[in-house]
């Protein structure tokens, strides 16, 4: 059974949604994709958030854009940590898509990203997943050590 849902409220939403993905490959967590959603399927949203403890899952990432209930629902639904991924949208550049998700009231938090902040979302996850997996914690200090390593001293023309 995969540790991370990723979720989404629609396929156009993936390309967004994919770089929590490519982190958790990279970091070699297991992880599911769904597409669901509060306003079209409803009874999946239903279904997933009731049935997610059970099913082993430990970490939930939820992108959605416009007016972006998924996370927050999600959130209602699972005592799992919801970590929202607010995704850009066309009308209104994803501030529609942050203030959905991040003005959650007392009881029910969303850990919220920011605008388009998929690949954060999976090293969040991975990061809180790492708490009891000593050598996920050690994948994920070597993958800090080489961002780190990648940043030059100084801008290039190049
Ligand atoms: N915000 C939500 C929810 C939800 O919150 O349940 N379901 C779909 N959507 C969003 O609608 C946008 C446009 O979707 P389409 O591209 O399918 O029209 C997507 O960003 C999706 O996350």
């Amino acid at each position: 059974m995969p540790e991370v849902g990723i979720i989404m409220g629609s396929q156009s939403d993936w390309p967004t949604m994919r770089e929590a993905a490519a982190i958790l490959d990279d970091l070699n967590v297991s992880y599911e994709t769904r597409i669901v959603s509060a306003h079209r399927t409803p009874d999946r949203l239903w279904s997933y958030g009731v049935e997610a403890v059970e099913r082993g899952l430990k970490v939930i990432i939820a992108g959605a854009g416009g007016a972006a209930h998924l996370p927050g629902m999600m959130a209602s639904k699972t005592r799992l940590p919801v970590i929202g991924v607010p995704v850009q949208t066309k009308a209104l550049g994803g501030q529609d898509s942050l203030l959905s998700i991040v003005q959650m009231p007392r009881g029910f938090p969303v850990a919220t990203m920011a605008i388009g902040g998929a690949a954060n979302a999976g090293l969040m996850a991975a990061q809180i997943l790492a708490l009891g997996d000593p050598a996920l914690a050690d994948r994920l200090d070597q993958w800090r050590a080489d961002l780190t390593a990648s940043i030059p001293d100084a801008p290039s023309d190049e």
